[in-house]
């Protein structure tokens, strides 16, 4: 019996006949479970995400979401805020809706992020740590069991991005949620994350006399070895920069 949130099994993706961005795909993700998927750019990460998110289709395989919830179930937050910048802070997580019930889950949740007496401001008035605050919390506003987040602090510096981190961990772990993380960063997924997925570069593009889809955004799994050798290469970069 499979007691797996997300279950993914042999998926492939091809985008135009040409680009494999992911092959033989397969990953279980269990509930509550944190997940960071790392790896260079191209490697299929983005694509993974959306996947999940139901964005996309695979090209062949499947995608499941063992859950008897309805639409709230996933919400997505992305690098940039995508906030309404014509919409005060509230309208932007409550839609403009009148219902007090939404507006009282609004306010709650603006406090959940430490932002309560921004409730009146507008996007344009808020530092970036703040605008992708809210941005958490409008993720949150439907109450969802999984959350997905592809690079959301990658725009932030140093100290604010390791607060966000803090804040969403927290909130991740309080709530339960069911979390997958795309970052670039490393020491970001070592720290956050329960389980740490790397996507394996490749060439992704069709070429003669590389197979299509020769290594093309598999898994490999994991393992502090494996971020332990790219921890290596970071640290050999920096001593011969
Ligand atoms: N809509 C699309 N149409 C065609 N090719 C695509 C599309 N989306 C992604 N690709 C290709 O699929 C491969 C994987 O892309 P993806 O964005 O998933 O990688 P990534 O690991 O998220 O990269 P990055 O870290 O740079 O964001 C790349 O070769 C990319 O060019």
């Amino acid at each position: 019996m499979n007691d797996s949130m997300i279950s993914i099994k042999n998926v492939n993706k091809i985008y135009n006949n040409q680009t494999t961005a992911l092959h033989d795909v397969s990953l279980d993700i269990k509930q509550g479970e944190f997940i960071a998927l790392v790896g260079m750019s191209g490697g299929g990460k983005s694509t993974l995400l959306r996947l999940i998110a139901g964005l996309e289709k695979p090209s062949s395989g499947n995608v499941t979401i063992n859950s008897t919830d309805s639409k709230s179930l996933m919400r997505v937050m992305f690098q940039e805020d995508r906030l309404l910048p014509w919409m005060s802070v509230l309208d932007n997580l409550s839609f403009g809706s009148k219902d007090k019930n939404t507006k009282a889950h609004a306010l709650e949740l603006l406090e959940l992020v430490e932002l309560s007496d921004y409730a009146d401001h507008y996007p344009t008035q808020l530092s970036g740590g703040q605008k992708q605050r809210i941005a958490l919390a409008r993720a949150l506003m439907t109450d969802p069991k999984i959350l997905l987040l592809d690079e959301p602090l990658g725009a932030l510096d140093a100290l604010t991005r390791r607060k966000m981190q803090d804040l969403i961990l927290d909130i991740c772990q309080k709530q339960n949620l069911t979390t997958i993380l795309v970052t670039h960063d490393v020491e970001e997924a070592a720290r956050m994350a329960d389980r740490i997925i790397v996507m394996k570069n490749s060439t992704n593009s069709y070429e003669e006399n590389c197979p299509k889809n020769r290594n093309a955004g598999q898994i490999g799994i994991v393992a502090d070895r494996v971020l332990g050798e790219i921890l290596e290469e970071n640290e050999l970069q920096k001593q011969t920069a």
